[in-house]
């Protein structure tokens, strides 16, 4: 298991775009929209790991409601493992609750999941594997 990324939830891709790239000194490698999840994602490589800055596209998105609640910054933790359905069974017996247990197309070539964040002390996890 490894730290894949800090998802940070943004109100504006452009605005926080420009504040990413002159703070890590790079420009994104990529923008993805996921249209399942309303989110537009912007992301950068830091080391061994990236920083997905997430915009929602619709007020039914996860980003959207967590927006009308918080202020803009860190979402959510992904985890990326070779064996995404290995991983659920193992979590689920060390007694984690997934928000669901069915891997979904994520951004960046990945399938995801997430655990609920009051099994995870209040860290929204997401649990994530290169699709081949
Ligand atoms: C998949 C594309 C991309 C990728 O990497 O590939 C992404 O990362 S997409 C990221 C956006 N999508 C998601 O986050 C999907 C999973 N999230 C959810 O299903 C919801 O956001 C959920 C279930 C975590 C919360 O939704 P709910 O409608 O229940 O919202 P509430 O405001 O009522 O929150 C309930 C409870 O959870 C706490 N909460 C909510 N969001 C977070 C968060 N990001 N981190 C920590 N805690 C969170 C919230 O404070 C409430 O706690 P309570 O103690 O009950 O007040
Ligand atoms: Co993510």
């Amino acid at each position: 298991m490894k730290l894949e990324h800090i998802g940070i939830a943004v109100k504006s891709l452009e605005t926080s775009d420009d504040l990413f790239s002159r703070l890590l000194g790079r420009e994104n490698y990529k923008q993805e929209s996921v249209e399942r999840e309303g989110v537009k994602t912007s992301f950068y490589k830091v080391g061994e790991s990236k920083i997905e800055l997430l915009e929602a596209t619709n007020t039914e998105s996860a980003i959207s409601k967590y927006l009308d609640k918080n202020r803009e910054g860190v979402h959510h933790l992904a985890f990326s493992v070779d064996n995404i359905l290995e991983e659920i069974e193992r979590l689920q017996s060390a007694g984690f609750q997934f928000i669901s247990t069915e891997p979904k197309e994520g951004a960046d070539n990945k399938l995801v999941v997430f655990l609920h964040p009051k099994t995870t002390n209040g860290v929204l996890v997401e649990i994530c594997q290169e699709k081949n």
